[in-house]
């Protein structure tokens, strides 16, 4: 038997993709998106009859998210080959920050796949308790990414080390350009 912690979280974000898949997207538009993991305990252990919890709610879910609320929340996600990224360093820098920025473009199973290495990243830094069994990303009420497994198997190849990528870090950082 697996027992399985599941939480939901909420958050406002704004995007284009610039590529051309998909025209209309091309206009920077935003989206109220949830996303929720499923967590697996690292150790399957029956509960000890007292306590009686893989992990106090609150714990498991803090720093992952503090993450959506402080830095997806209300973000805007941009392809790192995307124009607008020169324009707002050039003449609003401090909301350039606010940028999470992505190895092309910003979709929804690009998206579900840098989250799921970012709380991956998160859990590994909490001591290996818990593990992300799966991701789920609602863009929108029709249309859900879900994604398992080790990401690193799904995102694309980028041209620097593993380590200099912001969503291998366990940090708030959402961009890794200077
Ligand atoms: N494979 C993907 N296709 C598309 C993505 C994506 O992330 N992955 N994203 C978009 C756009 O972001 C768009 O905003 C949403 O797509 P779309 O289904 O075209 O629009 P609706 O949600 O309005 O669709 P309804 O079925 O009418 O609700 C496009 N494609």
């Amino acid at each position: 038997m697996t027992a399985e912690l599941i939480f939901t979280r909420r958050f406002c974000m704004g995007h284009r993709l610039i590529t051309g898949s998909s025209e209309r997207c091309a206009i920077p538009h935003g989206h109220n998106e949830y996303v929720r993991v499923t967590l697996r305990p690292a150790k399957q252990a029956r509960l000890d009859g007292h306590v009686n919890m893989i992990l106090p709610f609150a714990e498991a879910k803090a720093r992952w998210h503090g993450f959506v609320d402080e830095a997806l929340d209300h973000s805007l996600q941009l392809s790192e080959t995307d124009p607008l990224l020169a324009w707002f360093r050039q003449n609003e820098p401090q909301r350039a920050e606010r940028i999470v920025v992505t190895p092309g473009d910003p979709t929804t199973e690009l998206m579900a796949a840098l989250m799921l290495a970012k709380l991956t990243a998160f859990l590994a830094d909490q001591g290996d308790i818990l593990r992300v069994h799966e991701i789920e990303l609602e863009e929108t009420p029709t249309n859900t990414v879900r994604l398992g497994g080790n990401p690193q198997h799904y995102l694309p190849v980028v041209n620097r080390p593993a380590k200099d990528c912001w969503w291998n870090r366990p940090d708030q950082s959402i961009s890794d350009l200077p």
